[in-house]
């Protein structure tokens, strides 16, 4: 499959509300879109980067750059399958967010091409998957609770609760002790404490958590392997793992016994389909992270999420969790669980008036 144009497209989505954690508050998702164009037809991929450097090193306007500079030329000419873009764009060190939108789009025309699902691509063994959602820092623990109860009642099967220090064990305990020991909670620092808070996050053990995701620097394993071996609760790295490699020696140090895959972070589907066979290899369960994304890597998270490794309820939330309006049909909850696309390719395809609406820029390569 030779490509014929990529067309590189940003949108605006307000949230329905101000999403607070440990990295500051957003407001809006700026979302950069990549479309190939190719005689077998057109895909679509979208790069998780968020606006500025603060989530990992990538950024939406330099995902961008390097998309439009480095990996069109890269891959123009060749004839591409989805695994071929890895190695194509292998010589280019880093950009995993940019190279993971790249790749899910020629993944999305290929397998649209091709009259496959990306679930059956990737060896989805379920049509359903349970699903969580990701509660923000909130002004108090009233406010906190009264999203908690909304998130519930809406049926999703694990709540996860952003921590900072000063904002763990009260949210926490209360949490617990106005809803039971039957939710599954989980709560994630995005790396804001040092090796100094370890006694102080081994309280979190009172609580019954599923997990404690990535309190320490990505870099820090040590910090993590030592938090693990005085914590009962399992600890879940996030930002740490890029790559198979990174997952294979995190588990070799002991510093995680769980892993959120998030197939940006990680520079594609692809490499998120071997970490899961590796985590599984390793009896390490795994579970899909989100990046806020629209409804085309929202539909492609759930493809993943229907691999058997995921064993554990992934940040894959319903489309109103986020956005009043999205670019694609809106994904629903049922029951704690949504439906994974089965149709070609991702199974979903942007709304072309809703699309227009959210755009902020487009602009194409030939190639
Ligand atoms: O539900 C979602 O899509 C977001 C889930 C979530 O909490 N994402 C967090 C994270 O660190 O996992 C995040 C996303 C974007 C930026 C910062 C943090």
């Amino acid at each position: 499959m030779k490509l014929d144009a990529v067309e590189l497209r940003e949108v605006a989505l307000p949230l329905v509300s101000p999403f607070r954690t440990s990295l500051g508050t957003q407001t809006v998702r700026n979302a950069l879109l990549v479309r190939v164009l190719s005689e077998e037809g057109e895909g679509w991929g979208e790069c998780v980067a968020e606006d500025e450097p603060s989530y990992s090193p990538e950024y939406l306007a330099g995902a961008a750059d390097v998309i439009k500079r480095f990996m069109i030329p890269a891959l123009a000419g060749l004839d591409l399958d989805p695994a071929a873009v890895g190695p194509a764009l292998g010589r280019l060190r880093g950009h995993p967010m940019a190279k993971a939108a790249v790749e899910m789009a020629v993944l999305d025309c290929w397998l649209r091409a091709h009259r496959t699902s990306l679930a059956a691509h990737l060896g989805g063994v379920r049509r359903r998957v349970r699903v969580g959602v990701s509660v923000g820092i909130a002004e108090s623990v009233d406010a906190l609770l009264t999203t908690v109860d909304r998130h519930l009642s809406a049926g999703y099967a694990r709540i996860k609760l952003k921590i900072e220090p000063g904002w763990d064990l009260e949210p926490v305990r209360a949490v617990r002790e106005t809803f039971g020991d039957g939710v599954m909670l989980t709560v994630d620092a995005n790396t804001a404490y040092r090796l100094a808070d370890l006694r102080h996050l081994a309280k979190l053990d009172a609580y019954g958590l599923a997990l404690v995701e990535q309190p320490f620097a990505p870099g820090d394993l040590h910090a993590h392997a030592a938090l693990a071996a005085r914590m009962d609760t399992p600890v879940c790295l996030d930002e740490s793992i890029t790559s198979a490699e990174d997952a294979a020696e995190a588990i070799r140090r002991g510093a995680c016994s769980i892993v959120n895959i998030k197939p940006g972070r990680v520079g594609g589907y692809l490499e998120a389909r071997r970490i899961h066979d590796l985590a599984r290899a390793n009896g390490v369960p795994v579970w899909c992270g989100g990046m806020l994304e629209t409804g085309l890597g929202r539909a492609a998270n759930l493809a993943l999420a229907s691999l058997p490794g995921f064993t554990l309820p992934g940040d894959i939330s319903a489309t109103e969790r986020y956005y009043h309006r999205d670019i694609t049909r809106p994904f629903v909850l049922d029951g704690g669980e949504m439906a994974v696309p089965d149709s070609p390719g991702l199974g979903v395809l942007p709304e072309p008036a809703d699309l227009e609406a959210a755009t902020t820029s487009v602009e194409t390569v030939r190639c």
